[in-house]
């Protein structure tokens, strides 16, 4: 599993240019991405400014030494490189597992290229099939939402922290996360993406339909395949 990734996530830093700015998503095959950007830096004199997607990606970008730049200080991302949950033929895709998914839309949202990197489990027929859907909401009106969606037929859970506290799980923007079970997987996700966002309270959700370029699929044996959108 996490050689597919390592295999993913190093050969997408390979597509990075001097004098780029590059968006960093998050996540454990992200990781390797930012260990062979910090390579290159030190190795090749590669000059980047990266713009994280994460507290967590910032923490180890900043580990890792990556010079970084905020949002405020960049018009716009040349290439953004990031993980996801799910990813299906027409390049749509769940993301949020890490909890991220606000900032990773913004930040793909504003990039020329947005390239993917996955372990090829994370590649299927209908999105929604091996994964739940994470949707950020604000705190107050999460029952609202809950209830929205279960008219809808999806099956909402409260993420909760993964300590013994038993309190929900905040995202780096204050909000809550309900990961939506859809038991035949999801039909037509430009549909619920639409329908999601009409529901007042619904931060953003996990669907990322038309932003991803290419995606880069890592295997077992370390080798990894690029696809170009076409
Ligand atoms: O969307 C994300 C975080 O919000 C991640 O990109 C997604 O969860 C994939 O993570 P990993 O590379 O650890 O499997």
């Amino acid at each position: 599993m996490s050689e597919s990734k390592r295999a993913a996530g190093r050969r997408a830093a390979e597509f990075i240019e001097s004098g780029q700015t590059v968006g960093l998503g998050t996540g454990s095959t992200v990781f390797f991405t930012l260990e062979r950007l910090a390579e290159r830096i030190r190795d090749e004199g590669l000059e980047i400014r990266g713009v994280p997607t994460s507290i967590d990606t910032e923490t180890k970008s900043r580990g890792f030494g990556i010079p970084l730049a905020t949002l405020d200080e960049v018009e716009k991302i040349d290439v953004t490189v990031d993980g996801a949950d799910e990813i299906d033929g027409a390049f749509q895709m769940i993301k949020g597992g890490g909890g991220a998914l606000l900032r990773e839309k913004v930040v793909a949202s504003l990039s020329d290229r947005v390239v993917i990197v996955v372990g090829a489990d994370k590649v299927v027929e209908r999105l929604g099939s091996t994964f739940d859907l994470p949707v950020e909401v604000v705190p107050f009106a999460r029952a609202v939402v809950h209830r929205r969606i279960e008219a809808m037929g999806g099956q909402p859970a409260l993420r909760m922290r993964k300590d013994d506290s038993s309190a929900a799980y905040l995202t780096d923007n204050g909000n809550e996360i309900l990961d939506v079970h859809h038991a035949d997987g999801i039909a037509d996700a430009a549909a619920l993406e639409r329908a999601l966002h009409e529901i007042p309270g619904v931060v953003e959700s996990g669907l990322f339909i038309g932003l991803a370029h290419a995606m880069v699929v890592g295997e077992a044996d370390g080798s990894a395949s690029v696809h170009e959108r076409g």
